[in-house]
Order: structure tokens, then sequence, then C-alpha cells
């Protein structure tokens, strides 16, 4: 998945600029794009790559384009390589939405009164300690003190721990999908050492036409924390699989890529109930009309 995230607010005129510019150089491997925040009516330049940017390149390329130098926020999307390979012993436990989550180190036991998730992340995304996991986390505790769901699915699941918090706290059958075969396998290992293993279905799958996704269909709880570009792609499979009246978590958006979430989710007739913010990093909860 990308691992870092380009991004600056310049005129309409010279973010489609940048974008036409970064789009003809194959060299650079960068997804660019331009949009609006329709609530300030800023416009933002914004791309992101699957591997560490030319950031010098990069930079060379916006000077020329733009006649000067401009400051780009340089945002790691992920837990990069090297983040998830170091030691996992220096982890500290995460507490978000009523649920604890720590690795196999740990040796305190959990306070009373949550819902423990062993998590041993290895090469997955998701030990707990980034904002949109426990953005997530938090969301699906709000969700579930005011409905009760029986379908969830988890579209990009990693290491599993939002399908396993799901399937803890509800005790019913959970699908957790990843377009990454590893994150799957090691969802399967985290949801047995949970106790879980027999409520957890993985499905490799990169979008949602996989068989068990759709033949599972329709959802009432769909949980995704993947990344604004992804999310808007999926927005209409999304709408589809969605039941009426079902919860809808997003998350692995920055603030700022917020409003064009939620709109392409309102034109697949989702509606924002409820946001969370932590730090850069937005949650939605919509729900299907
Ligand atoms: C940011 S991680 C989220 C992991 C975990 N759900 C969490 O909240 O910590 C995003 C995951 O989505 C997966 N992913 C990216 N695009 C996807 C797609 N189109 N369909 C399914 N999974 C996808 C990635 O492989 C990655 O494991």
């Amino acid at each position: 998945m990308p691992q870092d995230q380009i991004s600056t607010p310049l005129t309409k005129d010279q973010a489609y600029a940048l974008v036409d510019a970064v789009m003809e150089r194959d060299d650079l491997a960068l997804t660019a794009s331009a949009h609006e925040n329709e609530d300030t009516g800023e416009w933002f330049f914004e791309a992101t790559c699957d591997s560490p940017p030319d950031i010098k390149a990069f930079e060379a390329l916006a000077q020329t384009v733009l006649g000067g130098d401009v400051n780009f926020a340089i945002n790691p999307i992920a837990e990069d390589t090297d983040w998830v390979s170091r030691s996992l012993e220096g982890l500290k436990p995460v507490l978000a939405g009523g649920f604890y989550v720590y690795g196999g180190h740990e040796s305190t036991p959990p306070p009373a009164g949550v819902i423990p998730i062993h998590i041993d992340a290895a090469q997955a995304f998701g030990t707990g300690h980034h904002e949109t996991t426990t953005g997530c986390l938090e969301a699906i505790q709000r969700v579930l003190k005011r409905k009760r769901p029986m379908r969830p699915i988890d579209v990009g699941t990693g290491t599993g721990i939002l399908a396993i918090a799901v399937a803890k706290r509800r005790k019913i059958p959970v699908i957790a999908s990843d377009i990454d075969p590893l994150a799957v396998r090691i969802t399967r290992e985290n949801a047995r050492l949970n106790g879980v293993g027999h409520l957890i279905v993985e499905v490799d799958a990169a979008g949602l036409d996989h068989t068990t996704i759709q033949g599972n269909a329709p959802y009432d709880l769909i949980i995704a924390n993947i990344l604004a570009g992804p999310l808007v792609t999926l927005s209409p499979g999304i709408g589809r699989i969605a039941e009426k009246g079902a919860a809808i978590i997003l998350s692995g958006l920055l603030n700022t890529q917020a409003q064009r979430v939620i709109a392409a989710y309102n034109r697949q007739g989702m509606v924002l109930k409820d946001r969370i913010v932590r730090k850069d990093w937005t949650t939605l909860v919509l729900e299907k009309a």
C-alpha cells in the first residue's frame, strides 16, 4: 500500500498544473490529484506513492511548474517497513474504544472492564498504534452502543485487529478481507490467538467482487481503514453491499480529504452520522439511507 502522501494547499490552477506535470513523469511513480475542501474552498495538491518518493526530483519538478519554492507536507500513511520490523518489544499497549490492544511480550494484565486484543503485528498494518486504527476502534464502540449488527465486514483488515474487535465484542462471524495475502495469513493467526478463529472468515481479494464477499452481502456493518483514494474508488461497491440502515466506518483519510470522501459516499446514498478526528486523521461513520 502507499507509504507516503505529499500534500500542499495551492490555487486550483497550480494544483491541476502540478498534477498534469507529475502524471507525465513515470519515473516519480506518484499518483497525483487536485481537490477542493468544500468547507473552506481551499484547493490542494496531493500525491501518493507505493514506495518512498524521490522528494528531490519531485521538488525540482514542482519548482519548475510553480516557479518558486513551496513547502510540501509529507505524511507517512502506513507504519512503514522500518517501523514494522522494529522490535515489537517496544510497543506499549493501546486503549481505544474500550479495547486494549497488546503485544505478546506484554506482562501487565489488561485493566478491568476492557476487551483485550492480542496482536503480534509482524509485517501487516494494525498494531493499534496508528490514529486511523484507534479512530476505528472508537467508532466501533460508538456504533455498537446503538446498533446490534449481525453481518459485519472489514475491508483492508491488515492484522485483523478491527474484525477481531467486532468478533470479540459481538461474538458473531466477521468477513475480513485484504488485498495482501500476507495480511490474510496474519489475520488468521491473530484470530486464533484471540479465541475467535472460528468467527473470522478471511478473504484474499483486491475489491468487493469476491464470491465470499458477494455471497454474504448485504452487510449491516462495513469497516474500511484504507486510504482516501481507494475508499473513493470502492464507494459504489460499498454502497451496493450495504443494506439500508447499515453503519459504514471509513478511515485512512487525512482531515483535508474528509470532505471528498463524504461527497463520494453521499453520491452512493450514504450519509454522515459521526466523525472522529485524531491528530491529522479522520474516521467517518456513515449510514446507508
Ligand atoms: C491502513 S491498513 C488498515 C489495517 C487495519 N484494518 C487497521 O485498521 O489497522 C489498510 C489495509 O488495507 C489493505 N488494502 C489496501 N487496498 C485494499 C483494497 N482495495 N481492498 C482490500 N484491502 C486493501 C492493505 O493491504 C492494508 O492491509
